[in-house]
């Protein structure tokens, strides 16, 4: 059986998300989140789910960190609900909210856990959409606010930072197709939501360098591959928008201080411009630790005509695909990993999310999720490989601890290394968390 090492320096971990995992919410003076909206708005989500008790971890979040001790992690990236610490999302501090986020955090320094706190996973308070959310710039400013309570609170003990979770996401998914939360579908809305969390970001990381707060700081980046289906020119045009959109629309203004041209001028086709004002690009355009690299699936696709927003579409030839319907895909992630180096050079990768959904069967206690441990090997070769090339990789954290509410799919679509019966909250190890404890114990793996 072939080894595939890994470097001795790679942190490894595991991830989630507070409306995914944590329950409790209207508890302890949490306000409400645009997902307590959405989530209990008829025909949103599947099987009418929502994150009212989720994991529970808010009660069980003890236990979870045992959980990831046994593992044998060192980085836990969770993120902070922010209508738990600012109920109505500025104004009044919840301490309750904030004292909640000290017992995780010291809880895992005790277990020697890196935290890597994510200020934003998509739940924003209710009270700021009702002023107009996103779309609204002083929703930025109430941004700022809670990051440098935030930074103030928990510098010293937390080391990794990330600003805001798959903008691409909680810009376009949730605001031109509508399928997350707050479910508008309006192009120009969606485009300019995506520049002011650009703004959002960047005016957080110059104040993380202003505070002088302790750590480093990056993104969270959607990453997906789509492999030209001829060289024919529309062909490979084609792929290079759907990459482009999940990420040179957004690191480009991070990085290179300014937007991709060619998506600038395809969203004026399609009758979408940006809000840009003076200064923005100087605001969004401040340096980062690490580019945080979410990634899941590629795909081989081509030109269509006026299909979807990029014109273009899948070809779905016979890759296995997990349970959610994406193909695996794992080259496309090798794939990424050069494009993001020669666009941007050296900046330390950090894969903040890989992971696969399955139909995790409970047998005798136990679940036998094979096909999720072949995700792994697959995309953990394609790190490897990327690694053994020169690129600058330097963490890998699996999506996800636990099953958990995987937004509009519900609980059905379950990723967890740990099992969560939602009728008992009983947490039982998947035979991939057995696996994965052994890969980060060896440094390497058999394949
Ligand atoms: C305009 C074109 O737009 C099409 C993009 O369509 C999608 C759909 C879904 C995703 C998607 C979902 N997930 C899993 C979550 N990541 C964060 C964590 O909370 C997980 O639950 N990652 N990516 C990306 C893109």
């Amino acid at each position: 059986m072939p080894i595939i090492q890994f470097p001795k320096g790679l942190k490894w971990g595991t991830a989630t998300a507070a409306y995914q995992v944590e329950g409790a919410v209207s508890e302890d003076g949490r306000g409400l989140s645009i997902w307590d909206t959405f989530s209990h708005t008829p025909g949103k989500v599947k099987n009418g789910d929502n994150g009212d008790i989720a994991c529970d971890s808010y009660h069980r979040y003890a236990e979870d960190v045992d959980l990831l001790h046994q593992l044998g992690v060192n980085v836990y990236r969770f993120s902070v609900s922010w209508s738990r610490i600012y109920p109505n999302g500025k104004g009044e501090l919840n301490p309750k909210g904030v004292n909640y986020y000290h017992n995780l955090i010291d809880k895992l320094l005790e277990k020697g856990i890196e935290p890597m706190l994510t200020l934003y996973h998509w739940d924003l308070p209710q009270a700021l959409q009702d002023d107009g959310g996103w779309a609204n710039r002083e929703t930025i400013d109430a941004f700022i606010l809670y990051a440098k309570t935030v930074f103030n609170e928990f510098n010293g003990k937390v080391k990794y930072w990330q600003t805001i979770n798959e903008p691409l996401c909680a810009a376009f998914l949730s605001n031109y197709q509508g399928v997350h939360a707050p479910g508008f579908q309006d192009l120009q809305l969606a485009v300019d939501i995506s520049h002011h969390l650009l703004l959002a970001h960047g005016r957080t990381v110059r104040l993380f360098r202003d505070m002088r707060v302790e750590g480093e700081i990056g993104t969270a980046t959607n990453t997906t591959w789509r492999e030209p289906f001829s060289i024919k020119a529309e062909d490979m045009e084609a792929c290079k928008r759907e990459i482009g959109l999940n990420i040179d629309w957004f690191l480009d203004p991070i990085i290179k201080g300014e937007y991709p041209g060619y998506m600038v001028e395809w969203f004026k086709k399609k009758g979408a411009e940006l809000p840009i004002k003076e200064g923005d690009l100087e605001a969004i355009h401040q340096p980062i630790d690490f580019i945080g690299v979410n990634y899941y699936s590629g795909n081989i696709a081509r030109y269509k005509k006026d299909a979807g927003l990029l014109d273009i579409e899948n070809i779905e030839i016979d890759y296995d695909k997990t349970y959610i319907e994406w193909p695996i895909y794992a080259d496309g992630l090798y794939k990424v990993f050069h494009y993001l180096a020669e666009r941007y050079g050296d900046i330390p990768l950090f894969v903040t999310e890989n992971g696969a959904c399955c139909i995790d069967q409970l047998s005798e206690g136990r679940v036998n999720d094979q096909d999720r441990i072949k995700y792994y090997q697959q995309h953990l070769t394609a790190v490897s490989r990327a690694i053994e090339s020169g690129i600058n990789i330097t963490g890998y954290l699996a999506w996800s601890l636990l099953d958990n509410f995987e937004w509009a799919e519900g609980y059905g679509k379950r990723f967890g290394l740990v099992y969560v019966d939602f009728h008992t909250m009983e947490r039982i190890k998947k035979d991939s968390y057995y696996w994965y404890k052994k890969v980060i114990a060896n440094g390497w793996m058999e394949i």
